[in-house]
């Protein structure tokens, strides 16, 4: 049997396929009013009722949603304060009344009910504690070098067990309760109402109140005292893609900063740099930058895009202060200590390279001259540009003064994609940021939709040695969050595997999904807006020049499709953002660069023209579609011979999203179990080197270029398309002529025809 034929079964049109294609226009992502945007809502046996979560209530349903909520029985203890939910922006204090917060048994249950886990990972007393313990009891016993190789090894994982301990704090039943329970400012209250949204997801269900007021989440759990959070915590959250991450790190930003503004008594137009947001791109950076803004209006609190010509209130570091003087008094101009850029040349994650000429012209300008720092309370960045501060790198590209800056005001570092800024990508930079963050009382947070083990073992490494540095008697705890309990799955999205048996049948099948009326089998629907994901930049492009004819000039033509990559420049990038925002652009080309954090409300569906190269890639790239409990999107993979190897993390994926679905084990499945099994495992190193390189015959065009055709049937092709065009020219020049010589006999002959239409069609003549 030939495996490969088999496993693009799940593409082909089935009856439920069928059933589902005709049904489609209503159900696409980009249909519709606002969904549910809560993923999970399993039934619970203890307390509480049977209920399944409801999938797709309209956005004019939100007392529906409410009243559907207070029917469980765990909700009703809360019920006065629900009801007391009056978003009034200008009620300036929270009214004072008695919460009754839910009693543990009640919190597990709801976090169960929505899979929602809290595990301490480290600090906190009761980690400590068990230390101490430890070092005791492995000091009384004297036993022979194996058995107590084996004890240690049980201890270890026995404390491994215990150290990850679960705890139930309260969860955010519904945004009423940011005012009045966690007593978040009003205005914000009235912002995150005036966008629209009604109910917390999971992730602002379990974040918000650990984040907001951690000794109120955790007051009614009897694991409050083995965690101290009386200096707060740090925190790390995995949850799905599209799940609302980005306003669960910015609500409690923005309630720092006021909070502080408070507390100090400071004028709303004195601004502290008290936040910075890291992203890895440009795109991911000023969205976030847009949804800060949104939630900010009316609070005074400024979130600002990170830029080259932004000068923040920073401070030099005394080492770096006494080293420059040094040099300036040895006469020496630069230090030695330059900045290199570690990043591998062909990640397209990070893409700080190119300039607009408007901040180059700003450049230009204040060369020279020493700008006042910036009124910034949220500062929102990528990695380089930041550090290319810090280090002085931007006062003159390319070469570093040598100064280092410290930003000691910073209270809270949010790692927004974490996992991406933590990997050797990002790391250094990522490192010297954190390490930037002076203040003995500065939070991280760290978000992704995927984390592996490695990376938080980093963050709980670089944590202790922070506290034991700054000599803290007790380390904060950092608490992780997983939603959905497992972090590799793309839940709300119907995925394809499709097997082509050559590059250039990849080609053809992406065209059957632009046009799916030409074939038989097409697959599932696939109606634009998608995204078009490809290895490499090289790609991208040659994907572009080789589909951008393929929409009528009647639907829009050429610019309809659209290529965007970290190649092009800052302002390039941007317009073909906002046209596809706009639904101008139906078809997206893009490299990893749009994987991670990009939202588009919008998207239909995803697909993986090339193999992602790591099961997180396919996560992120999966998760562009199907965003906030979106239903209908839909994520095809192609993949060759070539890609065998290393399909089989894809198919995981895939697998465990439908088992999280509950659609596991049927007919429809994409993936099945014995199909799972058959796929080839792949070796830890070849999973390492397709992370960092991608499919080798994919880098250099070669047998892997993007046709169908031959360069000598394309050449052929342009040149019968530019033959026709000339004839037509010339043709249309001769009745012009003619026209002006019988301009009286020539009454309605002149301009008849179908040759008028220009835009039609013309060959690959660009
Ligand atoms: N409570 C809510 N109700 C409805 N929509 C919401 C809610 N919270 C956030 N959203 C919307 O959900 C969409 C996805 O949010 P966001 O971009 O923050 O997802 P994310 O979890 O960061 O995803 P990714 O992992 O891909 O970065 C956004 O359009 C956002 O406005």
């Amino acid at each position: 049997m030939d495996i490969l034929k088999v496993l693009s079964r799940g593409i082909k049109p089935s009856q439920k396929n069928k059933a589902q294609a005709s049904g489609a226009t209503t159900q696409l992502p980009s249909a519709g009013a606002l969904p549910h945007p809560q993923l999970f809502h399993d039934p619970v046996s203890a307390r509480g009722k049977k209920r399944k979560r409801r999938r797709g209530a309209q956005e004019d349903e939100p007392e529906e949603d409410e009243e559907e909520m207070s029917d469980v029985d765990y909700f009703a203890p809360k019920k006065p304060a629900t009801e007391a939910v009056q978003v009034d922006a200008d009620q300036e204090t929270p009214k004072k009344r008695k919460i009754k917060l839910l009693d543990e048994d009640e919190c597990r249950q709801i976090l169960r009910s929505h899979r929602l886990k809290f595990t301490i990972l480290s600090g906190g007393r009761t980690v400590e504690a068990k230390v101490e313990e430890k070092g005791e009891g492995a000091a009384e016993k004297q036993k022979s070098k194996k058995q107590k190789k084996e004890a240690e090894n049980k201890k270890a994982e026995d404390k491994k067990a215990e150290d990850k301990k679960q705890i139930f704090p309260q969860p955010l039943t519904s945004f009423g309760e940011l005012r009045n329970v966690y007593e978040v400012s009003p205005q914000i209250a009235a912002n995150i109402s005036a966008q629209g949204f009604r109910v917390p997801t999971e992730v602002q269900m379990g974040s918000l109140p650990l984040l907001l007021r951690p000794a109120t989440a955790l007051k009614k759990s009897a694991s409050a005292d083995t965690v101290d959070v009386s200096n707060g915590a740090d925190f790390l959250a995995v949850a799905p893609t599209g799940s609302g991450k980005t306003i669960t790190f910015l609500i409690p930003a923005i309630d720092g900063v006021l909070r502080r503004r408070a507390e100090q008594q400071r004028p709303n137009d004195e601004h502290v740099l008290e936040a910075v947001v890291v992203a890895p791109t440009r795109e991911l950076a000023s969205q976030i930058v847009n949804e800060g803004r949104k939630l900010a209006i009316g609070t005074g609190v400024r979130v600002v895009l990170m830029k080259r010509t932004l000068r923040l209130a920073a401070e030099e570091t005394v080492e770096n202060k006494q080293s420059r003087d040094k040099e300036e008094e040895s006469g020496k101009e630069e230090s030695e200590g330059e900045e290199e850029d570690e990043q591998d040349e062909e990640s397209d994650d990070d893409d700080d390279d190119d300039d607009d000429e408007s901040e180059k012209e700003e450049r230009k300008k204040t060369k020279g001259e020493s700008k006042p720092p910036a009124r910034v309370d949220i500062l929102v960045t990528t990695p380089k540009i930041l550090l290319n501060f810090l280090s002085g790198k931007s006062s003159k590209p390319g070469k570093s003064s040598g100064a280092r800056k410290i930003l000691p005001t910073v209270r809270s570092l949010i790692l927004d994609e974490a996992d991406v800024l933590l990997d050797p990508i990002f790391r250094r930079q990522t490192m010297a940021i954190w390490r930037a963050c002076t203040h003995q009382d500065v939070s991280l947070t760290c978000w992704s939709a995927t984390m592996a083990s490695n990376i938080e073992a980093l963050i709980t490494k670089q944590l202790s040695k922070r506290a034991k540095q700054a000599g803290t008697a007790v380390a904060r705890p950092l608490i992780r969050l997983v939603v959905g309990l497992k972090d590799t799955a793309v839940p709300n999205v119907t995925h394809k595997l499709t097997y082509t048996a050559t590059e250039p049948g990849k080609l053809l099948a992406l065209r059957q999904l632009l046009h799916p009326a030409s074939s038989a089998d097409s697959g599932p629907p696939l109606r634009p807006p998608f995204l078009v994901f490809t290895q490499t930049i090289e790609r991208a492009q040659a994907l572009h020049d080789e589909l951008k004819y393929d929409i009528p000039a009647e639907a829009g033509g050429s610019a309809r499709v659209a290529v965007l990559h970290s190649s092009m420049a800052d302002a390039a990038r941007s317009r073909i953002m906002a046209r596809f925002r706009a639904g101008e652009v139906w078809v997206l080309i893009t490299t990893d660069v749009l994987a991670r954090g990009v939202d588009f409300a919008g998207v239909n569906g995803v697909v993986n023209y090339d193999v992602p190269t790591s099961a997180a890639a396919y996560v992120h790239r999966a998760g562009r579609t199907g965003r906030a409990g979106r239903e209908g999107g839909v994520a095809i993979t192609f993949y060759t011979k070539d890609d065998i190897p290393f399909v089989k993390s894809v198919a995981n994926v895939i697998a465990a999203s439908e088992r999280q679905a509950g659609k596991g084990g049927t007919d429809g499945a994409a993936v099945q179990k014995w199909l799972l099994d058959a796929l080839p495992k792949v070796a830890k190193e070849d999973k390492r080197k397709l992370k960092v390189r991608g499919v080798e015959s994919r880098r250099t065009g070669g047998k892997a270029a993007i046709t169908t055709k031959s360069s000598w049937e394309r050449r052929r092709e342009h040149n019968r398309a530019q033959a026709i065009e000339a004839s037509k020219r010339r043709k249309r020049q001769r009745r012009e002529e003619q026209g002006k010589d019988n301009t009286k006999t020539a009454r309605g002959g002149g301009g008849g025809g179908g040759e008028e239409d220009e835009g039609e069609w013309g060959g690959l003549d660009d």
